[in-house]
């Protein structure tokens, strides 16, 4: 007579505590950026791209847009060219946005789209000049209540979803790259195609917003937001777009994108808007598949902090 024991009801009691959220997200949109220091580390990238894959043939429809802000400054050093930021933002000479576009749409995509395709012809990459997924006008920074010109950043004026929809539709993972073409008149009358570099915490939340995805989700390289940072590792779990639109003007540079984009997307009809540490390996699963989640939930005013999921 032989006994077994069941040493995998654990595992099965985790992928049920996931049945809810799977039920509610099944067909939603969930849009991921990827971003900075989780990506310089190749375990993290490649637990990311499992995440991602779990996602999709979990039903959902996942989209990647993907940051490099230090893949870019790395190769702008190599070249001599140091790396300026005003408000948060790059200041980017035209000789810094062909460095910008040739690490974003180059270096980092591919690599992400690779390391997504080794699970299968998922993937594809595009930037927001495809199909004019993103048009942007230039930017300028404001700094201390001063205007100031940055180069080549630009300001999303329009999405154009299409060409993602017609991907997800098709059951591919699109992996964007935050670059927009321009259609200011200056650029027009250049007569070459102009393109602006858009912050990719600030892209993702456009897209966001535009595909009308279910969730936003930021990762990043601090456990989500901190109530009193540098003070306190305090993370605020939850809260509404009003409260958060009451902290935006104490955050420090950093986090200032990637909340302004949370706001952003819950004001424009995302459920929910998640910022999570991209430093701890499967944090999207973990985000998803239990009930506790981890990092920081924005969520729009309608639902009370408790009832929103
Ligand atoms: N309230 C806050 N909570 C958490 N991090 C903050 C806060 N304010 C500023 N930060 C800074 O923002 C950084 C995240 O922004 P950033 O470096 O642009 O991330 P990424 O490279 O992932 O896009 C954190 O590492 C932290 O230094
Ligand atoms: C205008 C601007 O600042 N663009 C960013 C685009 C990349 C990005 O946002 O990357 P992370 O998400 O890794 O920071 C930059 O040039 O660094």
């Amino acid at each position: 007579m032989s006994t077994r024991k069941h040493t995998a009801l654990p595992k099965a009691r985790t992928l049920i505590e996931a049945l809810p959220w799977l039920t509610r997200h099944h067909g939603k949109t969930v849009v991921i950026k990827f971003g900075g220091n989780a990506m310089i580390d190749e375990e993290l990238k490649r637990a990311f791209a499992q995440d991602v894959v779990f996602l999709r043939h979990a039903g959902l429809r996942p989209v990647v847009v993907h940051g490099g802000g230090p893949q870019i400054s790395a190769q702008l050093d190599l070249l001599g060219l140091e790396s300026e930021f005003k408000g948060g933002l790059r200041v980017t000479t035209p000789e810094a946005m062909n460095i910008v576009r040739m690490v974003l749409a180059g270096q980092v995509q591919r690599e992400l789209v690779g390391l997504l395709n080794e699970h299968g012809p998922l993937a594809v990459g595009m930037t927001g000049e495809d199909a004019h997924l993103m048009t942007a006008t230039k930017h300028y920074a404001d700094v201390d209540g001063e205007r100031v010109d940055i180069g080549r950043v630009g300001e999303i004026t329009a999405i154009d979803p299409g060409a993602v929809q017609a991907l997800l539709d098709d059951g591919r993972i699109p992996v964007i790259s935050s670059i927009a073409r321009s259609n200011d008149d200056e650029d027009t009358a250049a007569g070459a195609p102009g393109v602006f570099n858009v912050n990719a915490d600030t892209a993702a939340a456009a897209l966001a917003a535009a595909l009308g995805a279910e969730t936003l989700m930021v990762l990043t390289d601090v456990e989500g937001l901190y109530e009193d940072w540098p003070n306190s590792d305090e993370v605020i779990s939850r809260l509404t777009a009003t409260q958060l639109e009451k902290l935006l003007p104490d955050l420090a540079s950093g986090m200032v994108p990637k909340m302004q984009g949370c706001l952003y997307a819950v004001r424009n009809g995302v459920h929910t808007a998640r910022v999570i540490d991209g430093r701890v390996q499967h944090s999207i699963l973990l985000e998803i598949f239990t009930d506790e989640g981890i990092g920081t939930m924005v969520v729009p005013d309608a639902n009370t902090i408790e009832g929103a999921t």
